[in-house]
């Protein structure tokens, strides 16, 4: 390798060279850390090693004093989605340069079935996404259930890369499956080797919770999380954790937001269940405070569901981040600007769910739980990055620094500082739910696909270049299932002792 001789005339290089070499820093994976270059070539890491010495045509970036480590991987993400009258603002460029410019590379879109037809809902997303500038993938929403979707379910997952499902247990009348749905939908999940998702909350509870608000004469957004209180979630948690038992398939819950929620979690884990709790950035970081400020516009921008919940509830979230429980961070980045929310103006039911976060969770997380001394860097590389390839099995292509590993990458500076706000994110939404929230920590850097994409503030990407990551059945939650199946079989063939 040209990389390992004695020079360096690296700098003469242009930006985008194929060729790049991080020099000085500290490579962090989620497993080790060490002083260490990395040498990329190609869209691909070659090297990891001390001490590599470039020579012409190679572009080297200095990265002593900061933490090299791999591009965040978001896991929930919502661009340009239909939902409740509405479409979520950023579409897969918008969505995606935010993305790179707050240091994350890839992300997984939740398709929608359309008119609960999953083929032409992959078709939809597959257009939607021929703008993508970063690497993404996509789950599926399965909202119905019959013969054509449990046959579109195989198709997807044998001949497009799709290797998740999720199923929501709320918005009725719209996306929400019955238990019998649920059921089928698990069963045919675990045949396929595809993991199922839960949006956990009781649909039935939720439409009652409104009911009753508006019967007390309360329709601002404080409405929103009064409605559909922590014990809906906890409640709907429980029978999705049950049912995935009943069925033995591994689950995964999307955006756990409550103590309840996470006590389930908690409970199915200790008793070797394998289920999956996916925390995300709002619920992690904020409580429901500003869902009472007098303004509309500032409340309205806050409603997403599950609701952000009282003070308390985060911390419990990021004790259970830090201690295993949950394993990894989403966003949920499902943006409606204010123009959109204000359809709920007189009623909080019409106020379009969703928040922003794409831009914003690598650094949130890193104030969060690494600057607080809650987990240490490798753990952030892992609960932002590394667990959601495991999960998705696309890892170790995704979600480390190894020979062999896309050259998706960030360059974070521990004693620069950064600074949220609408007035200069890139996401298109015209509010930030983090708007002045400053810290210690800034991603100074982002490598996607082996470019630098984001540096000095300036984002340079490229429409189209964003590549679909196929993702293969049977990831590793899924190893030795059949042997407790068979247990159960064998313990059903034991014979039956009746008095006669
Ligand atoms: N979470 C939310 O409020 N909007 C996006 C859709 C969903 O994930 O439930
Ligand atoms: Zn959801
Ligand atoms: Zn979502």
């Amino acid at each position: 390798e040209d990389i390992c001789t004695v020079g360096n005339e690296g700098l003469e290089c242009t930006q985008q060279t194929s060729k790049l070499l991080i020099q000085g820093g500290t490579v962090v994976n989620a497993d080790y850390q060490q002083q260490a270059d990395v040498y990329i070539e190609d869209g691909v890491v070659k090297l990891v090693a001390p001490n590599l010495k470039a020579v012409g045509g190679v572009r080297i970036i200095d990265a002593t004093g900061k933490f090299v480590m791999p591009g965040g991987i978001d896991p929930h993400t919502h661009m340009e989605m239909p939902f409740m009258g509405q479409e979520s603002i950023d579409d897969f460029f918008s969505g995606q340069g935010a993305a790179l410019a707050g240091g994350t590379t890839m992300h997984i879109d939740f398709a929608l079935p359309v008119d609960g037809d999953l083929a032409a809902g992959y078709q939809a997303w597959e257009k939607k996404a021929e703008k993508s500038c970063m690497d993404y993938g996509f789950h599926m929403a399965v909202t119905k259930w019959n013969d054509d979707v449990a046959k579109d379910m195989e198709w997807l997952v044998k001949e497009k890369g799709i290797n998740s499902f999720k199923f929501f247990m709320a918005y009725k009348g719209a996306l929400m499956v019955t238990d019998e749905e649920l059921i089928q939908g698990f069963k045919k999940c675990k045949e396929l080797g595809a993991l199922p998702q839960v949006h956990a909350e009781n649909g039935d509870g939720v439409v009652e919770g409104q009911t009753r608000m508006i019967e007390l004469g309360i329709t601002g957004p404080e409405g929103h999380p009064l409605s559909r209180p922590p014990v809906l979630e906890g409640e709907a948690t429980a029978r999705a954790i049950r049912l995935a038992k009943f069925v033995n398939t591994p689950l995964y819950v999307v955006h756990v937001m409550s103590i309840d929620a996470l006590d389930e979690v908690s409970r199915a884990r200790h008793s070797g269940q394998r289920v999956i709790g996916e925390p995300v950035a709002s619920g992690l970081a904020l409580d429901d405070s500003k869902l009472w400020d007098p303004d509309f516009k500032i409340a309205a921008q806050y409603v997403m569901s599950p609701p952000i919940r009282a003070a308390g509830h985060s911390q419990a979230l990021q004790a259970a981040l830090s201690s295993g429980v949950l394993q990894l961070v989403a966003t949920d980045h499902c943006p409606f600007n204010s123009t959109q929310k204000a359809l709920g103006k007189y009623d909080f039911r019409k106020i379009p769910n969703g928040v922003n976060g794409v831009e914003e969770r690598m650094h949130i997380v890193w104030d969060t739980m690494v600057n607080s001394g809650k987990i240490s860097v490798m753990d952030y590389v892992r609960v932002t990055s590394t667990a959601c390839a495991k999960i998705f099995n696309i890892y170790p292509r995704k979600g480390a620094i190894l020979p062999g590993s896309d050259a998706d990458i960030i360059i974070l500076n521990p004693n620069a500082t950064t600074t949220i706000s609408s007035k200069t994110h890139h996401s298109r939404i015209d509010t930030n739910i983090y708007e002045g929230w400053s810290m210690k920590g800034n991603i100074e850097t982002t490598i996607s696909q082996g470019n630098v994409v984001w540096e000095k503030g300036n984002l340079n990407v490229q429409r189209g270049k964003g590549r679909y990551i196929a993702m293969k059945p049977f990831g590793y939650l899924f190893d030795g299932l059949d042997k407790v199946d068979a247990a159960y079989l064998t313990s059903l063939k034991a014979p039956v002792h009746r008095a006669s």
